[in-house]
């Protein structure tokens, strides 16, 4: 071997990412800087958050890191990490390579705004993530979607056909009909304007398979939950609107935020008018909640977030 030839995969410097929380206490950081120093890492970049800084709340750390080898040594630099500094702390730890983008699926309905707006920062490659697939419970949005290369899976459901809907939507991201295996290795899901309710059993299975789903409400929460928010803003009179992305729960509406945003309105604005504008704000808050999420920036404190 020259000093010319590649270095093989087995050495090629990589850059990590390591998310972590547990209860806070002194001698975290220490232990974790010493367990990544003593295996080769660099660490590159690192932000934390103590809930209470004065003793008793939850710590939060987010670490990138380059290492030789990294590809090949991240399953066994968890396991082990795990034995000798997460089970000491109590951690959820969380270990991630950065060069292996995202998969993500996305669900939509009719509006295709927020989907479109994702399909073109992915053919760019400002998203981070690899767009598996778009799951529709209209057909609408095949062409368009077609069009970018991405397979299209039209479910239709009613309250009659839900359940046999979602286990369709199940298979299609877990690949088997609720068991664990070697599967389409979805990341997470991005409910893109997606306009129908999904069930406690359909989160718990995608939760038993490490899939969050993330959402785009179309108002600042927590006002104007539910149905038509554009038009209860019109009837309240206020002067921003808004929108949230937040991880997806059985409570509609009631998920960890994630980001949010504003535009300020006035009393000329028809519902049309918030609805132009809000999608705007939309397509803004949805991209970059799904970027941050694909760089491993949100840890979840509870009902609530970390965003590093
Ligand atoms: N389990 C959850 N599912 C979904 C959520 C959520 O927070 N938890 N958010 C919605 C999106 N959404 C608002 O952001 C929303 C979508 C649909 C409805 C609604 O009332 N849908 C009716 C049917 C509407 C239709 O058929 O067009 C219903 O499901 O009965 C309210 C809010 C996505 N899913």
């Amino acid at each position: 071997m020259t000093p010319s030839d590649p270095a093989p995969a087995s050495a090629r410097p990589g850059i990590g990412r390591l998310l972590v929380s547990c209860p806070d206490q002194p001698g975290i950081v220490a232990a974790v800087t010493a367990f990544l120093f003593e295996r080769g890492a660099n660490i590159t970049h690192s932000d934390q958050y103590s809930s209470d800084p004065v003793g008793g709340g939850r710590f939060f750390l987010r670490m990138a890191f380059s290492l030789d080898g990294l590809a090949d040594r991240l399953d066994a630099l968890a396991a082990e990490f795990d034995a000798r500094v997460g089970q000491r702390y109590a951690m959820e730890a969380r270990f991630t390579d950065a060069a292996r983008p995202k998969r993500i699926s996305i669900f939509v309905s009719r509006y295709d705004h927020c989907l479109l707006d994702l399909l073109w920062r992915w053919q760019r490659g400002t998203l981070g993530v690899e767009v598996a697939s778009v799951i529709a419970n209209h057909d609408d949005l095949r062409p368009e979607v077609e069009r970018f290369g991405v397979p299209f899976h039209h479910i239709p459901v009613t309250r009659e056909t839900k359940p046999a809907a979602e286990a369709e939507q199940l298979r299609l991201l877990t690949g088997d009909a609720g068991t664990t295996g070697a599967g389409p290795g979805i990341d997470f899901v991005v409910l893109a304007r997606y306009m129908q309710i999904l069930s406690a059993d359909l989160l718990d299975r995608l939760g038993r398979h490490g899939i969050p789903a993330i959402n785009i409400h179309h108002s600042f929460l927590p006002a104007f939950a539910g149905a038509k928010p554009y038009d209860q803003a019109k009837r309240r009179g206020v002067k921003l609107i808004g929108a949230t992305a937040h991880f997806v729960t059985a409570d509609l509406d009631e998920g960890p935020i994630i980001e949010q945003d504003v535009v300020r309105v006035t009393h000329e604005a028809t519902p049309a008018d918030l609805t132009r504008w809000g999608a705007d704000i939309e397509r803004a808050v949805l991209s970059r909640a799904v970027r941050w999420q694909a760089e491993d920036r949100i840890l979840l404190n509870g009902a609530t977030t970390v965003v590093f």
